[in-house]
């Protein structure tokens, strides 16, 4: 009944879900989509904030400004009552529990943990409706968002191995701990566990920094390829996933789960991992082909001793050196490995600082951070392709650094050496590159090189505005910069009055 009623919802949005064998269920395309239209959107069932820079954000709507504890648990934060009383129906079994909870055990309430939580809270509202009539309006069960969509997401239960079981039954039962629900079923919260693994999103802002996780029970029957037709983005908490490109009816809707730069080895080895499935997307059946192998060993391998010489290098049949494809030039093995060890040690070094000025905000930790990269870099450019993904986040990291320092001609510099890298890695229309346009935008404005903002804003343009949609406060703000970077160009181009 609710599998009819969702194909219904469905087939108004021309999509409608069939099942393979390979892929089990599977988005279609029932009508055509154009570049940048809205295929899917959707608000998450649960979902709970996860920054990786350690900031706090409010439960409810992510943000980060004027945010303020729960006075009972002394964990969960707010931006204000509005946010605070929403989510009260959610927080007061979890704020009993957390409040009575050892500091010990609240070291291990992880993002997936309380996820799990929430999810729980919300089967329990959707099971018990009547006694929680007084709810309803505020989190209606819909064809879209019900614990039924959560029953039918894949778990691969039995493909997962003990280490990885015996950690899931770990986690149920802390939340066993916080419900103290006599009718838990920890089996069952264990192979939930296992569901999250596979099915939840990172929540991202326009510019793709996580703000938190969440779980979209029909934006999860979407499929996985490494050149997706579409992109999943969010507008606040809510999922859109557009197309990138033209969409014919009757077409498999697929969006990139992973990092797609990346060799394709190094994106099998992700997906397998993550979502336990071998991806045979047409990136991914040249696994082992000649193209295949010598752009993996641009993206991720070792460049040519020779400066000018932009071959790549394969290992030889000893073991024991790798060989330009292109000039013939050897270099030893132990060689290589001596120079990686080096740029492991600064690369460690580079990250420390950058997490301690994080919390200082102090420039000298930069200025150390920068001084690292710079050695990262300097060592890299030894040892790579000069199209190696290292070598071009090694020069991100020194990007953001020179942007933190406001010395806005250092980070263009580095922008602008990381973009031939980007449009190689991130092929087709991806928000990446399309960021990366903007930010050597940003700067090129910043120093007055106007005309090359024009062209920078355009290409970022171009991408940004199928991926983000045109009505985004986000895209508003580029399409602003650029109008405004043309009017300074037609005005600096115009000749001078002579009086
Ligand atoms: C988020 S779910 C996608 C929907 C899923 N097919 C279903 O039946 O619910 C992720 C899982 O789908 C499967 N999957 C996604 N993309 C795939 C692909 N390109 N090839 C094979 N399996 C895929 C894998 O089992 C993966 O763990």
């Amino acid at each position: 009944m609710e599998e009819e009623l969702l194909q219904r919802h469905l087939s108004e949005l021309g999509l409608s879900v069939s099942v393979s064998p390979e892929k089990g269920r599977c988005l279609f395309t029932t009508n055509q989509f154009s570049p940048g239209e809205i295929i899917i959107s959707q608000q998450p069932y649960v979902s709970v904030p996860k920054d990786s820079s350690g900031a706090s954000r409010c439960e409810v709507c992510f943000c980060s400004a004027k945010l303020k504890k729960c006075s009972a648990c002394h964990f969960v934060w707010y931006c204000g009552s509005t946010c605070q009383k929403s989510d009260w129906m959610f927080h007061r079994v979890e704020c009993q529990a957390l409040s009575k909870l050892e500091k010990e055990r609240l070291k291990h309430l992880t993002p997936s943990i309380r996820l799990m939580v929430k999810l729980y809270l919300r089967k329990k509202l959707q099971d018990e409706k009547v006694e929680y009539l007084t709810y309803l309006h505020v989190i209606p069960t819909t064809v879209t968002d019900n614990y039924n969509l959560v029953e039918a997401l894949v778990s691969h239960m039995t493909e997962i191995d003990d280490k990885q079981l015996v950690l899931y039954a770990q986690m149920a039962n802390l939340v066993h701990v916080i419900l103290q629900w006599p009718g838990l079923k920890l089996k069952e919260v264990a192979e939930n566990f296992s569901k999250l693994a596979c099915n939840v999103h990172s929540i991202c802002d326009s510019e793709l920094r996580p703000l938190g996780i969440g779980l979209y029970p029909v934006i999860s029957i979407i499929n996985h390829s490494c050149l997706p037709n579409a992109v999943l983005m969010f507008e606040g908490k809510q999922a859109v996933v557009r197309a990138v490109q033209p969409i014919p009816k009757g077409t498999e809707v697929l969006i990139s789960y992973i990092e797609t730069a990346g060799s394709t080895m190094t994106r099998q080895k992700a997906l397998k991992e993550q979502y336990l499935f071998s991806c045979s997307c047409p990136r991914c059946i040249k696994l082992g082909q000649c193209e295949d192998i010598r752009e993996s060993s641009i993206l991720e391998g070792y460049g040519c001793e020779n400066n000018a010489c932009m071959g790549f290098l394969l290992r030889d049949s000893e073991n024991k050196a790798f060989i330009c494809q292109q000039c013939g030039h050897a270099r030893k093995l132990e060689d290589l490995r001596k120079i990686a060890s080096e740029v492991k040690t600064f690369s460690e070094k580079a990250e420390e600082s950058l997490k301690s000025g994080s919390i200082l905000s102090d420039n000298s930790d930069n200025e150390e951070a920068g001084s690292m990269y710079k050695a990262v870099e300097k060592l890299q450019i030894r040892l790579c392709h000069p199209l190696s993904l290292n070598l071009m986040r090694t020069r991100d990291h020194l990007l953001k650094v020179f942007m933190e320092l406001k010395n806005w001609k250092d980070a263009l510099d580095y922008c602008r050496m990381t973009i031939p890298v980007y449009e190689k890695a991130y092929p087709g229309c991806h928000p990446m590159l399309g960021l990366q346009y903007y930010t050597c935008g940003k700067l090129e404005w910043l120093l007055g090189e106007t005309a090359n903002c024009v062209r920078s804003l355009t290409k970022a343009v171009d991408i940004l505005r199928l991926t983000h949609g045109t009505n985004t406060p986000f895209i508003k703000e580029l399409l602003f910069k650029l109008e405004e970077a043309r009017a300074e160009a037609s005005f600096k181009l115009k000749p001078l009055d002579e009086d």
